[in-house]
């Protein structure tokens, strides 16, 4: 008897200028009431805005601090696995982290992850935060989850130390632009089709401090099938996944067991 499906529900974000991050905070609380799904998404740094750089030491705050006690309450109250995308976190220590947050439908944290490929090209990350050194999945009701933050889709070794540590479903919690929104595409599929996983990437749409943000959110299984593909407008991306995916996948063609390590490395070239 095969297992009841996901209901999977990335909410594609906007952050406008004008609104304040207190402001988006109640908005998005309000929206996620309404959300039927076992498993909502949010993107990257939503509630600050990943461009909005000049806010993110003001809008810093502690795991137990508001903005996340909230979005535990409403995933407890709705029964929802919650990827609340990431916020930036005031460690113990003062650092700030990019930390994407996994909460249970008992509203409990089941994992975290601290962002470790800061984005250096157009973004203020690698000057003013501090990356994470940490990548595991974690088993939850739905399945072996990973997590993984936007630019890290251009690094496959942390997808493959992921799948490595048995992660069936990789929420990748996103901010990507426009302008680079083919990479997007690709990469997400390249992660799902070479780790036999199941993909939910949740990216900002809109319009902030001068960037276009892509949208294009997408859900994909661990065959490589697009589900669902959100536009560039801010909005709603839903599709349903088959719990037992990966592992029929990965039965019926083991790419997976065919790995070969150990390979000697060249003695001789560029280095
Ligand atoms: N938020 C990000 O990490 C941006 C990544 C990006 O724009 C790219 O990899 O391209």
């Amino acid at each position: 008897m095969s297992a009841d499906p996901v209901r999977v529900v990335c909410l594609q974000l906007a952050c406008p200028d004008e609104e304040s991050a207190a402001d988006r905070v109640r908005r998005v609380l309000a929206e996620l009431r309404r959300v039927e799904a076992d498993l909502v998404v949010l993107p990257e740094l939503w509630a600050t805005g990943f461009f909005h750089v000049a806010d993110y030491d003001a809008q810093a705050e502690p795991l137990t601090g508001p903005t996340l006690t909230a979005l535990r309450e409403v995933a407890r109250e709705r029964g929802f696995h919650l990827v609340a995308g990431s916020l930036v976190e005031r460690a113990d220590d003062g650092a700030l982290h990019n930390t994407a947050v996994l909460v249970g439908p008992g509203g409990d944290i089941l994992h975290t992850y601290r962002k470790i490929h800061l984005f250096g090209h157009d973004g203020a990350e690698t000057r003013l935060l501090t990356p994470g050194t940490d990548v595991r999945a974690v088993s939850t009701e739905l399945g072996r989850i990973g997590l993984a933050t936007c630019y890290d889709l251009r690094f496959p070794e942390l997808f493959r130390q992921l799948a490595d540590d048995g992660a069936e479903l990789v929420a990748v919690v996103s901010a990507w632009p426009a302008a680079r929104v083919e990479h997007w595409r690709v990469l997400a599929r390249a992660r799902a089709i070479e780790n036999q996983t199941q993909l939910v990437a949740c990216n900002l749409a809109g319009r902030h401090a001068g960037r276009e943000l892509a949208g294009t959110s997408l859900v994909i299984d661990a065959w490589g099938t697009v589900l669902a593909e959100g536009d560039a407008a801010p909005g709603t991306v839903v599709a349903t996944l088959d719990r037992d995916g990966p592992a029929t996948v990965r039965a019926a063609f083991p790419v997976l067991t065919d790995r070969r390590l150990g390979f000697a490395a060249p003695t001789v070239g560029v280095r």
